[in-house]
């Protein structure tokens, strides 16, 4: 069935109510078969009140974790990689336990603990205490191991950053190259996603972008601009820059079948439920609308920005909504409301 229009009013109020809630601004974008919608409210930079603009750049956070899915699948199409094998037949000891295979990795089932918990218990002195450090991903997977399993490999879904670092090992070994080549050549080239980059190390944005705040754990304190930070805790997990453009087009093109093969894009559409409305699958979360909408995507928290990116099963309408903060559980709950605007159109009053 044909989807309702997008309700640019209700997408308007979303975006204002996340800007009530903290967010110095917050832009979405969708791309309907052709059509685009724009809506902006609020400023991309605080101290100069420059508006917020729908062309502006962000960090993605990990909205990264479909880009370097996308790049592993690719691999399995190439013969390269099986996703049922394991980690450690390609990274010989990297793991303490041979059972936990990419699959798992893949598709947060492998037990291992997400570091960040700990990195970021306290959110501004955790952010600045790792801003302008550079980790290797063996030393994210350190501190990883330094902690038990959440649970035994494959038994339950248990979200953790780690494992798209371990991906990030799996992709520079197998290509022989960094990540940042595998995204270039696989996907920004190919897509011509003009307004995405993958900097790391390097702290700054290219070109035009919105600044970033993060939102201090202490009620009433001031904003942290996160703009400039290396994202180095992340890398393959977290650290892509993009736009809400090249976003659409990414997972337009990812659901149309233009990265993998279709055998392999059901192996990412293989979801496990997380909640009453979210699955995950390999790098791909999968949300179902109140209108019974499934959309299918990524959602991104990295200091300073929130984004969802999610598009219909075959593409046609991609929406991508950022607010300028982070660390703000009501303005990412707020942005959720962007996904019902887009996908399910007017609410009946
Ligand atoms: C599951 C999520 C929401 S969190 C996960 C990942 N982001 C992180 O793991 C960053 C955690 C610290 C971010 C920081 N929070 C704190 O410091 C809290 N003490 C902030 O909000 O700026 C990402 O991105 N994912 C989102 C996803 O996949 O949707």
């Amino acid at each position: 069935a044909a989807l309702p229009a997008p309700d640019t009013a209700g997408l308007a109020a979303v975006l204002k109510s996340a800007v009530a809630q903290g967010a110095p601004g917050a832009l979405a974008r969708i791309d309907d078969h052709g059509r685009t919608y724009r809506v902006t409210h609020g400023v991309a930079d605080r101290a100069t009140r420059r508006a917020i603009s729908t062309d502006d750049r962000f960090r993605i956070g990990s909205v990264t974790k479909t880009f370097s899915a996308v790049v592993l699948l690719q691999l399995v199409d190439e013969h390269r990689l099986s996703l049922d094998a394991p980690v450690n037949r390609y990274l010989p000891g990297l793991l303490p336990d041979d059972r936990i295979t990419v699959r798992h990795v893949l598709s947060h089932r492998s037990g291992l603990y997400d570091y960040s918990n700990d990195m970021f218990a306290s959110s501004v002195s955790g952010f600045e205490a790792v801003r302008k450090k550079v980790f290797t991903y063996r030393q994210l997977v350190a501190l990883s191991l330094r902690k038990p399993r959440t649970n035994a490999p494959g038994a339950a879904y248990s979200y953790s950053n780690t494992n798209f670092v371990v991906a990030g090992l799996l992709i520079e070994k197998l290509t022989g190259q960094p990540v940042r080549t595998a995204y270039q050549n696989r996907i920004i080239g190919p897509l011509k996603l003009d307004d995405t980059f993958y900097v790391h190390p390097d702290t700054a944005i290219p070109g035009r972008y919105t600044r970033g705040y993060l939102t201090p754990d202490t009620a009433g304190a001031p904003l942290v601009d996160a703009t400039a930070q290396t994202v180095s805790w992340a890398q393959s997990a977290g650290a892509v820059i993009s736009s809400a453009h090249d976003l659409d087009v990414f997972y337009s093109a990812l659901l149309r079948g233009k990265l993998t093969s279709a055998a392999r894009l059901a192996e990412m559409e293989r979801f496990t439920k997380v909640n009453s409305t979210t699955a995950y699958g390999l790098g791909l979360r999968r949300r179902d609308l109140t209108c019974g909408v499934s959309v299918y995507g990524h959602t991104g928290a990295v200091q300073g920005y929130y984004t969802y990116a999610f598009s219909t099963k075959d593409g046609g309408r991609s929406l991508t909504a950022v607010a300028n903060t982070s660390n703000n559980g009501k303005v990412l709950d707020t942005l959720a409301g962007a996904l019902e605007s887009a996908f399910c159109g007017k609410r009946p009053v």
